[in-house]
């Protein structure tokens, strides 16, 4: 049985970043790291452009400008105009070449075709230079770049409808367990809804890995064999739950090692998710989580989570901690660490009850895991313990 902390480091150190690539739609491609530097086809904006509802001018020593023709936005006319001429112009309409400034209409008087501004003004007021956001060729985003609104938003105005995106791994969620069956047929003596499955796949989801498939298997170790063999070779992460326990039936340990997946851990000194397993064949990573519903989720949360960042190359790869106050006393039994469902607002924790491994009924209420070491078995009100706050 393996600490806490060398489990994680084990994760962290044996996962490298993905390097594989895939084009996504332009739309799709929210929260994607670019995997190449992207080039700007386009000059931004692609002409000077008026910043103002004005007159754009030919400027001369005079305050007064004789207006000749006008241009709005989309016009793609180019009047010419002589110094001491204006035209009428629009917010985003194109500036003719022959025009050095533009004044905005709250400091111009118009006298029939004359026009008077209101003072001298510099050359190239409130025109947006050909190229002022980017230049044609120029690199628009760089390689590496996590792509948000803004960039969707930006590379859209370039033209660009793809991009070249890291690939999120794909990931298989195996559930294992004779006594699983599906919620709308009416339970057997003997048989639970399977509900791991959806669970894992919704806090996947959360954290915006999509590529997931579901598979599950009855407690036989050939079909077991099979599926994981095939689960491993089709996916970057496998996700099983159950069957990693000592039971005559807990397949899953035996499957692994036939299938020469290289074990890095094999139970945790931890409550809950004590015979929790990580492992890796070629570049699949491997986690086994218990199949008691609440430490499947707490070993995702504290484990799993940190090899789907490693993967995506994110420089934050852990939950964030915080150290909260307690409010309200709790006794560890035991002398393996602890992870509690609980409730974290503004600097204050409440550990909640029913903090078996197999009851999720207060893991629905929880935003936070707090974390009790070791060497500690009494909380009490008013002390400060770590605080794990979780995706939710
Ligand atoms: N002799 C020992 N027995 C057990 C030990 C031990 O050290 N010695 N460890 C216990 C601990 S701790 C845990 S946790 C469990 C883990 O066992 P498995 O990972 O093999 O899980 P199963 O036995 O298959 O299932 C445990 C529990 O969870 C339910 N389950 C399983 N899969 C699902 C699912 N997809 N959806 C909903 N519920 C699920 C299953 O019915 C069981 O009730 O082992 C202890 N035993
Ligand atoms: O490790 Mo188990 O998850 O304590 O019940």
């Amino acid at each position: 049985m393996i600490s806490i902390t060398d489990a994680i480091s084990k994760i962290k150190l044996s996962i490298t970043p993905s390097f594989k690539t895939t084009i996504k739609p332009i739309e799709k491609a929210n929260g994607y790291i670019l995997a190449n530097n992207l080039i700007s086809p386009i000059n931004m904006p692609p002409f000077r452009q008026s910043a103002m509802d004005g007159y754009a001018l030919n400027l001369h020593d005079s305050l007064t400008y004789n207006l000749i023709d006008e241009v709005k936005a989309g016009d793609q006319h180019q009047p010419i105009l002589k110094p001491g001429e204006a035209v009428r112009i629009f917010t985003g309409a194109a500036v003719p070449d022959t025009a050095n400034a533009i004044m905005m209409q709250e400091k111009i008087v118009v006298k029939g075709k004359q026009i008077k501004i209101d003072h001298q003004i510099n050359e190239q007021l409130n025109i947006r230079p050909l190229g002022e956001q980017v230049k044609k060729g120029d690199i628009a985003l760089k390689k590496g770049i996590k792509l948000n609104p803004a960039a969707i938003g930006y590379l859209t105005s370039l033209g660009i409808t793809e991009v070249s995106v890291i690939k999120k791994p794909d990931i298989a969620i195996i559930t294992t367990g004779n006594e699983l069956i599906e919620p709308g047929t009416p339970l057997k003596h003997g048989q639970i809804y399977e509900s791991n499955s959806k669970m894992l796949q919704t806090a996947l989801y959360g954290l915006k890995f999509y590529n997931v498939t579901l598979h599950k298997v009855k407690d036989n170790y050939e079909k077991t064999l099979q599926l994981l063999n095939s689960a491993i070779k089709t996916n970057d992460l496998v996700i099983i739950t159950g069957g990693i326990s000592v039971g005559d039936y807990d397949f899953v340990g035996k499957a692994l090692n036939e299938l020469n997946v290289k074990e890095h851990f094999y139970k945790v000194k931890q409550k809950p998710g004590k015979p929790l397993f990580f492992g890796k064949k070629d570049n699949t990573s491997i986690f086994a989580l218990p199949g008691n519903p609440a430490a499947a989720l707490s070993c995702f949360y504290v484990y799993v989570y940190i090899a789907l960042q490693k993967m995506m190359n994110r420089s934050e790869i852990e939950l964030p901690r915080k150290q909260a106050i307690s409010n309200c006393n709790f006794t560890k039994k035991g002398d393996r660490p602890q992870f509690l469902k609980a409730i974290y607002s503004e600097g204050k924790v409440e550990i909640l009850e029913g903090q078996n491994s197999s009851m999720l009924q207060t893991f629905a209420l929880a935003n936070a895991l707090v974390f009790i070491p070791e060497n500690i078995s009494e909380i009490k009100i008013n002390d400060t313990v770590e605080t794990i706050l979780l995706p939710v």
